[in-house]
């Protein structure tokens, strides 16, 4: 039998971290949400409202925001970290010296580590040995869990009594979390999905028809389970909301960050004006850099990433690589953008 949560905490002030703060909240959790911003947590405190991540949007007013991380951790036995990849590890540097035995850490976050491609959950693991550890992942817009749209999630952890204790905390009428035991490929497709995003992004700029979308998404998918599967992965996890379910969602929708990115870059804008421009986390940019040479160091065929880099990182025409990757021809052209790419020229 399953012990019932009393407290969580979480950490990060972004848009997801703030929608799921404020589930746990509603679903009578006494939660801490860790921000660095106090004019944010001074609004979620008084306004129930995050204004800068998640307007708009009416947060329950349990909810404490706080910008103390001693505070925020101390009696929770659940601890999300909703921050991006890029901060990920020093975020985690910073709170473990609160940790008592028996809290448990959930990483909601979709990205890799590039020194030693290490995903979220190995970094939970490197910095809190002896703490339990999950991953949450699905298709979930931040803003539309906000809205209470009908929504599912999955979360994955070898330890079955924390994915219980991840269920009953966040479930709700319109939160459904499903569980797996497959933390490495649940955590691996919601990295790699981004990627995905931004070629989605290429071509409905282009404009690009419907046939298009669904032929990219189908080939996507194939692409990203032959790589995590080539890693390890189990193969149904891609097909499940961890893997097909998020890859269609942030494909599809113009709310995905990473969709966006690569709309403005379609519409010709610099990777770097586009990545301004947003002003939010697109995860996809930094996963495509590493998983470009992670295939090629390992020889494990992925022409969609290889196009998507060319694109953001050679500058080459997107009309060219879906020229290239329609016919199978090597136009010396993107050979070429590319090899001058990697000597830095
Ligand atoms: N937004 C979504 O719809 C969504 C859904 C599921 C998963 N995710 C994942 O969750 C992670 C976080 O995304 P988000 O949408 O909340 O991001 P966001 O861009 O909305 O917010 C990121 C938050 O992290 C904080 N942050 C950044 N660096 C920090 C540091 N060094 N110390 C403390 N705080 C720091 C920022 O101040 C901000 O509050 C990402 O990996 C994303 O892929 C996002
Ligand atoms: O806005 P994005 O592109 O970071 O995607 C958000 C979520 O990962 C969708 O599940």
């Amino acid at each position: 039998m399953s012990v019932k949560v009393k407290q969580a905490a979480v950490i990060g002030g972004g848009s997801f971290g703030t929608a799921i703060a404020s589930i746990l909240a509603a679903n009578g959790i006494a939660t801490q949400q860790w921000m660095r911003n106090d004019v944010v947590a001074t609004a979620i405190n008084e306004q129930h409202e995050n204004p800068q991540y998640l307007p708009d949007v009416k947060l329950d007013p349990r909810l404490h925001a706080t910008t103390d991380l001693a505070k925020a951790i101390t009696g929770a036995e659940l601890i999300f970290v909703s921050v991006p990849s890029k901060s990920f590890r020093s975020v985690v540097q910073q709170l473990k010296p609160f940790l008592v035995e028996g809290q448990s850490l959930i990483s909601t976050t979709k990205g890799i580590e590039p020194d030693g491609f290490n995903l979220m959950s190995q970094v939970l693991m490197d910095e809190c040995p002896g703490h339990s550890v999950a991953v949450l992942s699905g298709p979930n817009l931040a803003k539309e869990i906000g809205r209470k749209q009908l929504t599912a999630t999955v979360v994955a952890s070898s330890d079955g009594a924390l994915r219980i204790a991840v269920q009953e905390s966040l479930g709700c009428e319109y939160f459904r979390v499903y569980a797996s035991d497959d933390m490495f490929g649940v955590e691996l497709s919601g990295a790699l999905k981004n990627i995905y995003a931004i070629v989605s992004g290429f071509i409905a700029a282009l404009g690009m028809g419907e046939n298009t979308k669904s032929m990219i998404i189908t080939r996507s998918l194939a692409e990203m389970s032959r790589f995590a599967v080539a890693l390890g992965a189990n193969p149904l996890t891609f097909l499940g909301l961890a893997g097909v379910g998020d890859l269609v969602v942030t494909c599809m929708s113009p709310m995905s960050r990473n969709y966006r990115v690569g709309y403005a870059i379609g519409e010709g804008r610099t990777l770097d004006e586009a990545v301004a421009e947003l002003g939010e986390v697109a995860e996809g940019v930094n996963t495509l850099r590493y998983i470009n040479a992670q295939s090629e160091e390992l020889g494990i065929y992925m022409p969609l990433v290889k196009g998507a880099y060319a694109v953001l990182f050679a500058h080459v025409d997107p009309r060219l690589v879906a020229k290239e990757l329609m016919t199978g021809e090597n136009t010396s052209d993107v050979e070429f953008a590319l090899a001058k790419s990697e000597i830095g020229e």
